[in-house]
């Protein structure tokens, strides 16, 4: 079944239309990348997947059914990554993880969290307070913040943000696995090595008021 579902979505700011009517239809396992010039509606269509921004018309579907944020079965299933992380100032990097995969009961929190944390490239890090992290670190830990936790659906807006080009290499090939284990991504990039390693379907926002079309 379609996991993710968008129908006819509309968002407009007054007269300005930013994206009008716009369809997706996304499978387990399959990443569509959203691309398109600074403003053409990219992490706004985000928001209004994940809801936490309204569409002036249109629905999202996950699993067949309307996308309520705030219920369970959207919050075990649905990672995001969409503004700067908000982080507590007095909690290291390790307690923050922790914090999160024990909210989300997965087994073996330690286990995981320790594995994440040397995937991301943060073990040296685990002790340090999110002020003293660098900013490409922080969005490591933004990312880690996903992994430890359970997930059918990425809503990712621009993830490669603030990497290296060996992070972004190296997001490319976590992405591409996480496909393989049958999440779905639907992210925000510009980044055409990433697009390209990482994406089934773009779709293009066009800056011309409401347009918006996809190509293979
Ligand atoms: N709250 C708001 N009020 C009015 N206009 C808004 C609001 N939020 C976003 N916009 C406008 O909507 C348009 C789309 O913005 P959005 O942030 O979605 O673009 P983007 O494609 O993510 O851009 P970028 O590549 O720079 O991240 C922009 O013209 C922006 O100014």
């Amino acid at each position: 079944m379609t996991l993710l579902r968008v129908s006819g979505l509309s968002r407009t700011y007054g007269e300005h239309a930013v994206f009008d009517g716009l369809d997706l239809a996304l499978e387990p396992g399959q990443a569509i990348a959203l691309t398109g010039a600074n403003g053409s509606g990219k992490s706004t269509l985000l928001r209004c997947v994940a809801g936490v921004d309204e569409p002036t018309a249109g629905e999202v579907l996950l699993d067949g059914e309307p996308y309520d944020e705030r219920s369970a079965r959207v919050r075990r299933s649905v990672a995001t990554l969409l503004d700067d992380l908000d982080l507590f100032p007095d909690l290291a990097v390790v307690e923050h993880l922790d914090l999160l995969a024990h909210a989300h009961r997965v087994e073996d929190p330690t286990g995981i969290v320790d594995g994440v944390l040397d995937e991301v490239g943060l073990t040296g890090q685990a002790s340090q307070l999110p002020g003293s992290l660098s900013s490409g670190q922080r969005q490591r830990l933004a990312l880690a913040s996903m992994l430890v936790r359970p997930r059918r659906l990425l809503l990712l807006d621009e993830p490669e943000q603030r990497l290296d080009a060996d992070g972004a290499l190296w997001l490319a090939g976590l992405l591409a696995r996480e496909k393989e284990a049958g999440v779905a991504i639907l992210f925000a990039s510009h980044h055409p090595a990433l697009i390209e390693a990482v994406a089934d379907e773009v779709v293009r926002l066009g800056s011309s008021p409401g347009a918006a079309r996809a190509q293979e």
